[in-house]
Formats: structure tokens, C-alpha cells, sequence
């Protein structure tokens, strides 16, 4: 484990408690960069796991990641999608990294508006997490966009191998 200094005093890094990440108020799990700030670069506002296995985002696009006019560039809505499904497994307190991501974008996405994205485990086969979801745009919960992938769950030492497999890059 390994810690630095951001804005709020010490930060563990991505090598710590990976079950256990930093959230905000609103319950959202801080990815590295986005600890030293406090919140979701993103967008994602709040987090939470509903009884029926669901688990819900609130977010709203940041005006920064404008692509088309008042819409959002495809980017964040496939890192959102990415971002949001991956936390499920988190969300029971497991480490995955992201396989595969499928994402049809059925809609432009509105910058500035409530939106939620919902994430539910399909089904689980040995270490693979098969994860659906979708974003809506609020109130009237119109599908803007869907997304499909594989989650597969690493143990503690992941970024510890990462990093010697790119010491090994270096030497060569
Ligand atoms: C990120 C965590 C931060 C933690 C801190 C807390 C932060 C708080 C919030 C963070 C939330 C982040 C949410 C966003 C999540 C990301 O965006 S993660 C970043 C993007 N993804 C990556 O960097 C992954 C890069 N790729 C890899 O590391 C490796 O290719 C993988 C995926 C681990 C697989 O490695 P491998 O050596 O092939 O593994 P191997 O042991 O051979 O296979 C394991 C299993 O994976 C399956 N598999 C491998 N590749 C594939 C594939 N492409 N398709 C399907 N299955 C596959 C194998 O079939 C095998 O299945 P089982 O037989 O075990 O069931």
C-alpha cells in the first residue's frame, strides 16, 4: 500500500483496501485521481445497492465533457457506463477489472441533466462477472444508453504484477 498527499490529507492508493475505497457523502467509491479531489469526475453523485440487487447512480454529465452541442462526448458515456457497472462487484466488496464493454448508444446525452445509470449482475461463471445496464435520462426515464461487459476479479496483487510486468517493459 502506498499513500501520497492530496487535498484532504493523506490518500491510500490502488494497492490498499481495494474492498474498501474512499466514497463521498453520497456513497460513491473514489477511483485514484478522483480521491485527491473529493468527488466524481465523472458525474456520479450518489451510489447506493437496492434490496432487489440493483444498484443505482445518480450523476449528471459535467458541462466539461461536452462533445456535440449540449451533449455529451461519447467518452464519458461509455467511462460512466464502465465506471458505474464496475462498481458492482465492489459494491460486494470484490476487486474486478473491466474484460469487455459492449455500449449502444441509443441517445445524445444531455449535459447538465439528471440522469441515473442501474447496473445488475447478470450472471456470475468462475472469476467472470457478467454486468447489463443502462442510462436514463430524469424524470420521464427515457433510455439513453445501454451497456453490457465482463468483470473478472483479481486478487490484492494485481497492480503489484502490473507494475513489475512494466518494470520489465522499461528494461527492455
Ligand atoms: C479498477 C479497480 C480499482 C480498485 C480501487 C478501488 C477504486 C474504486 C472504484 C473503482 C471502480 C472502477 C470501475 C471501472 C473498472 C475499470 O475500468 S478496470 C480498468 C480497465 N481494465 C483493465 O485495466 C483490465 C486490463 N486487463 C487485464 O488486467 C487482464 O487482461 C485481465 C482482464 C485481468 C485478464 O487477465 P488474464 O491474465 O487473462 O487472466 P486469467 O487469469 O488468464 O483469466 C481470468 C479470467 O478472465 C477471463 N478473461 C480474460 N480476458 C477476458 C476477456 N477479454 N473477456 C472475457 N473473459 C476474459 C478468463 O476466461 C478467466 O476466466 P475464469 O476461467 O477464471 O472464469
Amino acid at each position: 500500500m502506498s499513500t501520497t498527499s492530496g487535498a484532504t490529507g493523506p490518500v491510500v492508493r490502488a494497492g490498499g483496501d481495494f474492498q474498501e475505497p474512499p466514497r463521498t457523502p453520497g456513497g460513491v467509491a473514489l477511483c485514484g485521481a478522483c480521491r485527491e479531489r473529493g468527488t466524481c469526475r465523472l458525474g456520479v453523485e450518489r451510489e447506493r445497492l437496492d434490496e432487489d440487487g440493483v444498484a443505482r447512480f445518480a450523476l449528471t454529465c459535467p458541462r466539461d465533457q461536452e462533445g456535440g452541442p449540449d451533449v455529451a462526448h461519447g467518452g464519458w458515456t461509455a467511462a460512466v457506463l464502465d465506471d458505474c457497472l464496475g462498481h458492482l462487484p465492489l459494491l460486494h466488496r470484490v476487486l474486478s477489472v473491466t474484460a469487455e464493454l459492449t455500449v449502444s448508444f441509443v441517445k445524445p446525452v444531455p449535459v447538465g441533466r439528471p440522469l441515473e445509470v442501474s447496473a445488475r449482475v447478470e450472471r456470475r461463471e468462475g472469476s467472470r462477472w457478467y454486468i447489463t445496464g443502462e442510462m436514463v435520462l430524469l424524470p420521464t426515464r427515457a433510455v439513453l444508453a445501454r451497456a453490457s461487459g465482463i468483470w473478472v476479479t483479481r486478487d490484492q496483487g494485481h497492480f503489484a504484477r502490473h507494475a513489475d510486468w512494466l518494470a520489465e517493459q522499461d528494461e527492455r
